[in-house]
C-alpha cells in the first residue's frame, strides 16, 4: 500500500516531528512559503500541514484536489484557512490549542509590565540622554489594585488571568458569548465590552479574529476608554483598527500598548507605530519558545496522522 502524501507547507519544522511524519507518509517539502511555490507542489497531496502566515484558501486547497481529506495548522488561531471550502468538501481540520496558552499569556504579561512602565520610552531616553529628566516624568500604571478586562476568556485569556491574579489584581472582567466555569475561581466577571472598556485599566485582546470581531477596537471604542489604560493585544493585529489605536496614543486617550500583533505582519520599519514613544512592541513572538513549538509542531502531526488514519485527532475544530 502507497503512504499517503503530506506538504509540508514550512520551512521550520522541526526534525524530530519530520521523522515522525516520514514513518507512516511521503512528505513533500517546501522551500519558500510563498503561495506559488505551495500552489505548485500541492497537487494530489492527502494532507497539508500548514504552517506560515500565507492564506490557505481556496486555490490551494481545489488544486490540492480530491485525495485531500486532512488540513493541520500549526497555530491556534485560523483566521488564515479558508475553513469555509473545508467544510464544504468534508475535509477534516486541526489546529493547535493549549500547548501554546502559557507562552503567549507570558509575552501578554511582559508587554502590560512593559507599557505600563515605560520600558521603552526609559530605554530611548538613556539612549538620547535625557535620563537626567527624572523619574516623575517616566512614572507609570500599576497592575495591583487594578481592573483587568480580558476579551475572549479561553485558554490564552485564562492563563493570563491566572498569571495576573498574583500581582494583587482587585477584578477580573472578560468577555465572551458564555459565562466560563473556570471564572469562577479568578472571581471574574462576564461584562459587555462596553462595560469591560469603561472600568477596565488594563485591557487584554485574546480572542480569534472573525467577522465579529474584526475592527471591533476602533474610535469609538477609544472615545470610551479610560485616558490611563494600557491595552495589549497578542491575538490578531486586524481586531484593532491601527490607525485609530495610533490617533489614540498620540493623543492620550489612552496611556500605552504592548503589541504582539499588527498589521501588516512583518510591520515595515517605517510604520508610525515605532515611533511612538507609549507603544512595546514584540514580532508576534507569542508562541515562539522552543519548547512551545516543538510541542504545536508534535501536536500538528499527531493531528496529521490520526486525521489520515481515520482516527480522531487530538484536538479537530468543529467546522
Ligand atoms: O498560534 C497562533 O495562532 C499564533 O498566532 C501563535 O503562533
Amino acid at each position: 500500500e502507497e503512504k499517503p502524501k503530506i506538504l509540508i507547507a514550512s520551512t521550520v519544522v522541526p526534525e524530530s516531528v519530520l521523522e515522525l511524519l516520514k514513518s507512516k507518509c511521503a512528505l513533500i517539502l517546501i522551500k519558500k512559503e510563498s503561495k506559488n511555490h505551495i500552489l505548485s507542489k500541492v497537487q494530489g497531496v492527502h494532507g497539508i500541514f500548514w504552517a506560515t502566515k500565507t492564506h490557505l484558501d481556496k486555490e490551494i486547497i481545489d488544486t490540492a484536489g480530491p485525495n485531500l481529506t486532512t488540513v493541520c495548522t500549526m497555530s491556534a488561531g485560523y483566521d488564515h484557512i479558508d475553513t469555509k471550502t473545508l467544510k464544504l468538501k468534508g475535509i477534516k481540520f486541526a489546529n493547535t490549542p493549549g500547548v501554546l496558552n502559557a507562552a503567549v499569556a507570558d509575552t501578554a504579561v511582559l508587554l502590560a509590565l512593559a507599557a505600563s512602565r515605560r520600558l521603552h520610552e526609559g530605554r530611548v531616553d538613556m539612549e538620547s540622554g535625557n535620563w537626567k529628566n527624572g523619574l516623575q516624568t517616566r512614572l507609570g500604571i500599576d497592575i495591583s489594585g487594578s481592573i483587568v478586562g480580558i476579551i475572549g476568556f479561553g485558554g490564552i485569556g485564562q492563563a493570563i488571568a491566572k498569571r495576573l491574579a498574583p500581582f494583587e489584581v482587585s477584578q477580573f472582567l472578560y468577555t465572551g458569548h458564555s459565562e466560563k466555569p473556570e471564572a469562577k475561581s479568578l472571581k471574574a466577571k462576564l461584562v459587555d465590552l462596553e462595560t469591560l472598556n469603561k472600568e477596565a485599566d488594563f485591557i487584554f485582546i485574546s480572542c480569534p479574529l472573525n467577522n465579529e470581531t474584526k475592527g471591533m477596537i476602533n474610535k469609538d471604542f477609544f472615545g470610551k476608554t479610560k485616558k490611563t489604560a494600557v491595552l495589549v493585544n497578542i491575538a490578531r493585529g486586524e481586531i484593532v483598527v491601527q490607525k485609530d489605536l495610533i490617533k489614540a496614543l498620540k493623543r492620550g486617550k489612552i496611556f500605552a500598548a504592548g503589541l504582539d500583533v499588527m498589521t501588516p505582519e512583518p510591520l515595515p520599519s517605517d510604520s508610525e507605530l515605532l515611533k511612538l514613544p507609549n507603544v512595546v512592541l514584540t514580532p508576534h513572538i507569542g508562541s515562539a519558545t522552543k519548547k512551545t513549538r516543538e510541542q504545536m509542531a508534535e501536536l500538528t502531526a499527531h493531528n496529521m496522522l490520526r486525521g489520515l488514519g481515520g482516527e480522531n485527532m487530538i484536538s479537530p475544530v468543529n467546522l
